[in-house]
């Protein structure tokens, strides 16, 4: 007699019935798409078309993502990188756990993240773009493995290409908030920018657990690379359905986060979303956070709140919220984890 088959359910990974995704997910009526050929083409001169900046303006305010073509990156700098990151994933375990993250310092490898106290069914990879940083006394500095061999020039020259294009698309969001188009880059002298490298393994119960949790990013921006495979879910503001954002070979998705969200004064959302598994397919992304320096305070920009438009948020500093999310991410704990909505004026 054949055995029943049975699925081992580790309740770590359990998302509350709410939060489990449907069988069924919309792929139609999806995220804009922009197309950033008009900043590269050799008649470009130094003005942005005004088509290109409502595209921007109609996709920050009424999605917080959308995905860019014809953004700049090199695409062999995207293919290596993802080699790259395949062969380290790939690794055994015990050779990933000679950089895995702890309790200290809270780059490099990581099995065990949690969004919003659920364990997340992924592996992680994380670097900062300054080899070290201090964000309110937390020490983070980069642990490199040793294999692959060329890792680590991969993975930064990738990073060092997607800077470029997280600063283009600044400048875009601040020419769209009708600010001057480097009103922003003061903030980012010395940035807290880290890079994810995320691998999401099959999973046997793909109803049950999510890649990713539901969540907003917390930082300026995240620009995202990811596979053909699919997987990522953003909740459309306009009805609240779940969408999935459907890979585009040679593409980036752009997705606004709580630090823009506050800038603008609500003008421009930073959209819920989540990466739902699947039982079959490996799948790889890798999110740029494009975050500010630690001591920044976030506040609505002054020029963009008057009588009539007061400010929403009370004023946070960037550091200490980027350190309370890091503690919330590496292990569960038995409070909320930290939101810009905490800072919200009644
Ligand atoms: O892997 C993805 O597509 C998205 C990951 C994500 O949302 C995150 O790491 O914040
Ligand atoms: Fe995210």
């Amino acid at each position: 007699m054949a055995q029943a088959h049975c699925v081992q359910v580790d309740p770590a990974f359990v998302q509350a019935p709410e939060h489990r995704p449907k069988a069924a997910i919309s792929d139609a009526d999806g995220v804009p798409l922009v197309d950033l050929s008009p900043l590269f083409s050799d008649s470009a001169g130094d003005t942005i078309p005004a088509t290109l900046l409502s595209q921007v303006e109609v996709a920050c305010r009424d999605w917080g993502f959308f995905q860019v073509i014809n953004h700049g990156v090199p695409l062999e700098v995207l293919k290596k990188a993802e080699a790259a990151e395949k062969k380290f994933f790939a690794l055994p375990e015990e050779e990933k756990l000679k950089v895995r993250r702890d309790g200290a310092n809270r780059f490099g490898y990581y099995e065990s993240e949690h969004t919003k106290n659920v364990r997340d069914w992924k592996r992680i990879f994380d670097f900062v773009l300054q080899e070290r940083l201090d964000v309110t006394g937390l020490v983070l500095k980069n642990r490199w493995p040793e294999v692959p061999l060329d890792f680590r020039e991969s993975i930064e020259e990738y990073a060092k290409c997607v800077e470029k294009l997280a600063f283009i698309v600044l400048e875009l969001i601040s020419l769209a908030l009708n600010l001057p188009p480097k009103r922003l880059n003061a903030f980012f002298e010395e940035q807290t920018t880290f890079v994810r490298l995320n691998h999401y393994p099959p999973c046997p119960y793909p109803d049950l657990a999510l890649g990713v949790g539901h969540h907003k990013d917390s930082g300026a921006l995240t620009v995202l690379y990811q596979d053909s495979v699919g997987g990522l879910d953003v909740k459309r503001q306009s009805d609240g359905e779940w969408v999935r954002v459907k890979p585009i070979p040679n593409s980036f998705v752009i997705n606004v986060g709580g630090i823009i969200q506050v800038w603008s004064n609500d003008k421009y959302l930073s959209a819920e979303h989540r990466v739902s598994v699947n039982t079959e397919r490996d799948r790889f992304s890798i999110p740029f956070f494009f975050n500010p320096a630690s001591n920044i305070d976030v506040r609505p920009l002054p020029e963009l709140v008057d009588d009539r438009n007061p400010g929403k948020y009370k004023e946070y500093n960037w550091g200490e919220f980027f350190k309370r999310r890091m503690d919330s991410d590496f292990k569960k704990l038995e409070v909320e984890n930290i939101q810009i909505d905490h800072f919200k004026r009644a």
